[in-house]
C-alpha cells in the first residue's frame, strides 16, 4: 500500500482521511507516526495561509511530500466565527466541548432559519522543490440549540446537513466522507492528481 502523511494531530481529521483515503489504496500517516515531536505554529489569517504553511514546513523538515489541512467552521450570525479559529474559539486549548458550548451560548437569542453555516476545508499538497498545490471544499448546514450523535470531532455534533436530516455526529463515516468539507476537498485533489 502507497502512504500519505498528513500534517496533522487532529486523530479526529485523521480518522476522516483514512475513511477517505484507503478505499483509494493510500495508508495514511500522521505527524503521530511520522514527526510528534514538531509542531507547526498556526499564525496565518486565512485557511489556505495555514494549509501552506503547515504543509511546507513539514515537507522540509521530513524531505517528503505532505497533505495539511486546515478547517474550521463559518456561523453567518457570527459574521464567519469562529473561523481560523475554530480550534481554539474558547481558549488556548483544543477543548471541543467548550468550543460548542461559546457557539451555542453566542446563538442563544439568532432564530433557527438564520443559524446557517459551513464547514471549509483547505489543503496544501507540498514537496519539496516543487510549487505547493491548493484544493478547497465546503459543505453547507445549520448550527443545532444542543448536541446530537456521538461520531466525528469538532463541531459535528451541533452541525445539521439538511439533505440527510442528521448532524454530522449522527452520520456513519461513509455518510460524512460523502458530503464533508475534507472529502469535497479530497476529491478535488483525486481529480487534479490521480495518482499522486
Ligand atoms: O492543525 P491540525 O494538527 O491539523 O489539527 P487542528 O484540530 O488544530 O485543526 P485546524 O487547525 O485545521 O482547526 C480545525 C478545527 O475546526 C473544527 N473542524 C474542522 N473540521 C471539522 C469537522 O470535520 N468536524 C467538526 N469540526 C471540524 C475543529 O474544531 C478543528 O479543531
Ligand atoms: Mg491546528
Amino acid at each position: 500500500m502507497k502512504e500519505i502523511i498528513i500534517a496533522t494531530k487532529n486523530k479526529g481529521k485523521a480518522k476522516d482521511f483514512e475513511e477517505l483515503l484507503e478505499p483509494m489504496g493510500y495508508k495514511v500517516l500522521t505527524l503521530h507516526d511520522v514527526a510528534p515531536h514538531l509542531d507547526v505554529e498556526e499564525t496565518g489569517e486565512t485557511f489556505e495561509e495555514n494549509a501552506v504553511l503547515k504543509a511546507e514546513t513539514i515537507a522540509q523538515e521530513l524531505q517528503a511530500t505532505v497533505i495539511a489541512d486546515d478547517s474550521g467552521l463559518e456561523i453567518d450570525a457570527l459574521n464567519g466565527e469562529p473561523g481560523v479559529y475554530s480550534a481554539r474559539y474558547s481558549g488556548e486549548e483544543k477543548n471541543d466541548d467548550s468550543n460548542i458550548d461559546k457557539v451555542l451560548q453566542k446563538l442563544v437569542q439568532v432564530p433557527d432559519d438564520e443559524k446557517t453555516a459551513r464547514f471549509r476545508c483547505v489543503l496544501a499538497l507540498a514537496s519539496p522543490g516543487k510549487e505547493t498545490i491548493i484544493f478547497e471544499g465546503a459543505v453547507d448546514g445549520l448550527i443545532t440549540d444542543e448536541r446530537k450523535g456521538d461520531n466525528g470531532f469538532g463541531y459535528d455534533p451541533i452541525f445539521y446537513v439538511p439533505a440527510l436530516e442528521k448532524t454530522m455526529a449522527e452520520m456513519k463515516p461513509s455518510e460524512k466522507a460523502a458530503v464533508s468539507h475534507r472529502g469535497n476537498a479530497i476529491r478535488e485533489l483525486g481529480k487534479a492528481m490521480p495518482g499522486l
